[in-house]
């Protein structure tokens, strides 16, 4: 990095902010409940273990990178009591999703929310897309959310003990410039739920979503400063949401204040849905009219 290039600056809250942040829900609002959340080892998904534990809920995570995961555990353990349990494996891989799922729900002798939150893509032009890059971005944002959601389902019905799905998307009503293989994908995934929680609601199953805007999370790192510095002007209240308030909108679907909601979309995103635009791979000539 040039002296002239934005410094990367460290997104997201820290464990000790998780760990103390001041939440609007009962403490004891989940007591008892079984979350699984997927890629809860950092950002969003990590804000959410630490919200859903700190209620009561009964967590576990899943991530690529054990030591991640790991210590995603450690600090539960070290900062709020909690014993959050982990398996590290990848999303994308049928195989794995069926042992995580299969662990899942012996470990905790059933479930009651499932969190599809794992996710990302990466910035480019659709034009110049590969074959490669779609097709592992769909897998990742599409296939695999529906892999966890179906097998969530099958093991909802055949245990007559059903649950609630959660998916954390984007806000795509507008499109995704520069990033259309996920628009495509997380657009999927929101019709595919409104879809379902029709054909799953005679079997008590509900399945929402959470549509972010852009969210200040470690995640950020995987894109360049030149971009990132922009994500606070991208919407009318010219700043970045945090972890929490997507981890509150999720925790606030899955308790009994979102027992009669389903086919929803909460849409956490500082009016983005109304104006900005990303471009995380940098605004087109065109597109600089102000
Ligand atoms: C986009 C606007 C939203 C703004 C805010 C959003 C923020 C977030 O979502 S934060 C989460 C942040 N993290 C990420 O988004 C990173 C996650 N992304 C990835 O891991 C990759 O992009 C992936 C989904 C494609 C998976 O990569 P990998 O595990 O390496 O997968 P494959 O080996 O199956 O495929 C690699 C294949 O993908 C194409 N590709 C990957 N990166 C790029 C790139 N930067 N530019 C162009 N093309 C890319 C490419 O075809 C790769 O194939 P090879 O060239 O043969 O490696
Ligand atoms: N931050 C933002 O502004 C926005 C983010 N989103 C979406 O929200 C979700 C969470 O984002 P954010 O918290 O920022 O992301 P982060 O990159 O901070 O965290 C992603 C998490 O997912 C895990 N993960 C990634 N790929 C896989 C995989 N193949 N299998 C299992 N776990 C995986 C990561 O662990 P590991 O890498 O070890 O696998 C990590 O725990 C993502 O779907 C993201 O695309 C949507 C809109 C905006």
């Amino acid at each position: 990095m040039n002296d002239q290039s934005p410094q990367k600056p460290n997104w997201g809250l820290t464990p000790e902010e998780l760990a103390t942040h001041k939440t609007i829900f009962a403490p004891d609002l989940l007591e008892g409940q079984r979350f699984l959340i997927t890629g809860g080892s950092k950002g969003m998904g990590k804000a959410m273990a630490f919200l859903c534990a700190r209620l009561g809920a009964k967590v576990m995570i899943c991530g690529r990178r054990e030591e991640l995961l790991q210590e995603t555990q450690s600090q539960a353990k070290e900062l709020i009591g909690a014993d959050i349990r982990y398996r590290a494996m990848s999303v994308r891989d049928e195989d794995q999703v069926d042992a995580l799922l299969d662990e899942t729900f012996e470990e905790f002798d059933g479930l009651d929310t499932l969190v599809n939150n794992a996710g990302g893509q990466y910035p480019q032009n659709a034009i110049d897309f590969t074959r490669k890059g779609w097709k592992s971005v769909l897998d990742l944002n599409l296939n695999a959310p529906w892999w966890l959601m179906q097998g969530a389902a099958q093991r909802w019905r055949d245990r007559g003990a059903p649950g609630h799905v959660v998916s954390n998307v984007a806000h795509v009503e507008r499109g995704m410039p520069q990033a259309a293989h996920t628009c495509a994908a997380r657009a999927g995934v929101i019709y595919l739920s409104r879809t379902v929680a029709t054909e799953w609601g005679p079997l008590g199953i509900r399945v929402n979503c959470v549509a972010p805007g852009a969210i200040a999370t470690e995640g950020l790192s995987d894109y360049p400063p030149e971009a990132t510095q922009r994500f606070n002007n991208v919407n009318p209240m010219f700043r970045m949401g945090d972890s929490w308030d997507v981890a509150e909108g999720v925790v606030y679907l899955s308790a009994p204040s979102g027992d009669f909601i389903t086919g929803e979309v909460l849409t956490i995103d500082g009016g983005m849905r109304m104006w900005g635009t990303v471009w995380p791979a940098g605004v087109p000539e065109k597109f600089q009219t102000y």
